[in-house]
C-alpha cells in the first residue's frame, strides 16, 4: 500500500520552494543509492515553477545523471510556446548542461510522426521501453504531476476514455477539454507504476477537486483521485488548494 503524505504551505511560492527542497533531496538519494535517477516532469504553472526554483538551485544534483520524461505534452509544432517540453527547456532544461540523449520529450506535431498523436503517442511506447529494463517503463522514481480545477492529471480528463484506459501506458487525445485539443499522455496504468507519485496543487479553484481525490473519488469522476506511487503518493498543497479539506 502507498504511503500518502499530505504537507500544506502558506502560498504558491512556499509551496514551489518546498517541491524543490524535496525534489532535490529525492533525487540525490536516487543518484546515491544507484548512480542515477528518472523523473516525469509535468506542465502547468507549479510544474512549470518547479523547474523555475531549481534552476536557481538544484543543490548537489548531478544532472548528467539525471533522465527525463513527461506526463503529458500538447500536440502542437515543438516551437509553440504551449509545448510542455519548450516550457521545461526555457525554465531548466537549457540552463544545467544536461545530457541530451537523457532528456525523452513526446513528439510534436511538425516532427517525425507529423499530424499523426496516435503514432505519436505509439512512438513514446517504444521510447519508454527502449529506456526500461522491463520492457515496458523505466523505473520512475518521480512523477511529477500539475492537477487542473476539474481534478485533470497529465492530459487524463474526467469522463474521457483516456482516464478509462487500463491497458495501455501511452495514448493520445484528440478532445481535450482544455486547449489545445490534441496531446499525448501517459495512463493511470503508466503513473501507478511511479515509485512517488507528487500533485503540486496551488490556488482554491482546486480545493474541491483536492478534497474529492484526497477523499477517494472514482478516478473517472476525478482523475487525480487515481494518481498513486508503488511507494509514496504526496500531496503539496498551498493553503488554498488544501481548504476543502
Ligand atoms: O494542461 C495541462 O494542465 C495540467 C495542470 O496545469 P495547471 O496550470 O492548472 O497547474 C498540467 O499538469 C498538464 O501537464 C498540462 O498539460
Amino acid at each position: 500500500m502507498s504511503e500518502v503524505v499530505v504537507e500544506r504551505y502558506a502560498d504558491t511560492e512556499a509551496l514551489v520552494a518546498a517541491a524543490a527542497r524535496r525534489f532535490i533531496a529525492a533525487v540525490e538519494q536516487a543518484q546515491a543509492k544507484r548512480g542515477s535517477a528518472s523523473v516525469v516532469l509535468t506542465g502547468g504553472g507549479t510544474g512549470i515553477g518547479l523547474l523555475k526554483a531549481l534552476r536557481e538551485d538544484s543543490g548537489s544534483i548531478d544532472w548528467h545523471q539525471v533522465d527525463i520524461y513527461w506526463g503529458d505534452e500538447r500536440f502542437v509544432p515543438a516551437a509553440d510556446p504551449e509545448r510542455n517540453d519548450l516550457q521545461a527547456r526555457e525554465a531548466l532544461l537549457d540552463h544545467i548542461g544536461i545530457d541530451p540523449s537523457r532528456v525523452h520529450p513526446m513528439a510534436a506535431s511538425d516532427g517525425d510522426f507529423g499530424d499523426d498523436p496516435e503514432a505519436a503517442a505509439r512512438n513514446y511506447v517504444d521510447v519508454l521501453a527502449a529506456n526500461s529494463t522491463d520492457g515496458q517503463l523505466p523505473a520512475f522514481d518521480i512523477h511529477l504531476l500539475g492537477m487542473g480545477g476539474e481534478g485533470h492529471i497529465n492530459s487524463l480528463f474526467p469522463d474521457t476514455d483516456a482516464v478509462r484506459e487500463t491497458a495501455k501506458l501511452v495514448v493520445a487525445v484528440t478532445d481535450s477539454p482544455k486547449p489545445p485539443p490534441t496531446r499525448i499522455t501517459l495512463t493511470l496504468p503508466a503513473v501507478r507504476r511511479s515509485k512517488q507519485v507528487w500533485l503540486i496543487v496551488s490556488g482554491a479553484a482546486k480545493a474541491d477537486a483536492v478534497a474529492a481525490a484526497i477523499g477517494g473519488a472514482d478516478p473517472v469522476d476525478i482523475p487525480s483521485a487515481g494518481a498513486s506511487g508503488v511507494e509514496k503518493t504526496v500531496w503539496l498543497l498551498d493553503e488554498a488548494a488544501a481548504s476543502a479539506l
